[in-house]
């Protein structure tokens, strides 16, 4: 694990780092809270060990700095401190510490309270998965895949650039349940979503928007770069059957897709009734088909 470590005093900043390492850990040492504050930005740390007293920065502040900051992976801060007094502890706690350590420090007190860091960030990280994340097909749940759009609407805004939304609807899904039951429905399912997400880019998302409804943000497109990939996936879903308990059972997709986020106007429900429209044209025109609705 990478641990991020403020402190400004040469002698105990090498003395820590180096009994961090002895244990396991990946240390990046910086002497001042401005610096630690820099550096998290830029990466994230999932664990800081900050000095309590620094100049400028110091570490109740920078506890303040990071729990004000809207980030995905929680922080996990321990103070270093050589104050014990109560008040101390209560300051500390209140700007978001999560732990404390007197200097001068017990190498076996430092690596059990590491230990417990760990076992928080792993249930963190658990907790943070089990709730934006479906269940059944392992993609981005209806709420986290419409934070992550509007969040790309925002930045498509700042950037003049367009966001693709692509709305994939599997195709007489119901006839499926029916005839191979609900089992294999879910098998289908799985397997339309993992064949979905082999085909985006690296920074576009897919999330399961209904039943069998797939939201999908292709970020930093044209309206054609997007028909590609809707094209790319609708290949990819009906090429070849799926396997299941019940047999083998052919599956069709039918999307529709938009461009936009680059004008004032454009919110997420604008963007996502236009998709939902080019999808009905889609399932209309007879399904396993891909339509482009064009906002402008
Ligand atoms: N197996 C399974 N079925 C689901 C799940 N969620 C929704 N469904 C089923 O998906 C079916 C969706 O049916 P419809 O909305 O009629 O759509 P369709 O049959 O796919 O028809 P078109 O969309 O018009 O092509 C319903 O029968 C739901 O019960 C799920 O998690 N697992």
């Amino acid at each position: 694990m990478k641990i991020l470590m403020a402190e400004d005093d040469t002698t105990s900043r090498l003395l820590f780092g180096a009994t961090l390492r002895k244990l396991g850990y990946t240390v990046t040492a910086v002497e001042n809270g401005q610096k630690a504050w820099e550096t998290w930005k830029q990466d994230e740390y999932s664990l800081l060990i900050s000095d309590w007293m620094m100049p400028d920065i110091d570490g109740p502040q920078l506890c303040k700095m990071i729990r004000a900051e809207p980030s995905l992976q929680y922080t996990y801060i321990i103070l270093l401190t050589s104050l014990d007094s109560k008040g101390s502890y209560l300051e500390g706690m209140d700007a978001g510490a999560d732990d404390f350590i007197t200097k001068p420090f017990d190498e076996e007190q430092l690596a059990a309270r590491l230990r417990v860091a760990e076992r928080i960030l792993a249930l963190h990280k658990k907790l943070h998965i089990q709730a934006t994340h479906d269940r059944l097909t392992g993609v981005w749940n209806r709420a986290a895949i419409m934070d992550h759009l509007e969040e790309e609407v925002e930045r498509a805004a700042c950037q003049s650039t367009c966001i693709g939304v692509v709305v994939a609807d599997l195709d007489h899904f119901k006839r499926i349940n029916d005839t191979y039951g609900h089992p294999a429905g879910d098998t289908v399912l799985q397997e339309a979503a993992r064949r979905m997400r082999l085909v985006l880019r690296p920074h576009d998302r897919i999330g399961r928007y209904g039943g069998e409804e797939f939201l999908i943000t292709v970020s930093s497109c044209t309206g054609s770069d997007a028909m590609i990939l809707a094209e790319q996936i609708r290949n990819s879903i009906s090429m070849e059957p799926v396997d299941s308990r019940s047999g083998e059972i052919s599956m069709t997709v039918s999307l529709g897709v938009t461009v936009g986020g680059d004008r004032i106007g454009e919110d997420t429900g604008t963007l996502i009734a236009a998709a939902d429209k080019a999808l009905y044209r889609a399932k209309i025109a007879g399904r396993n088909r891909v339509e482009f609705l064009n906002l402008k």
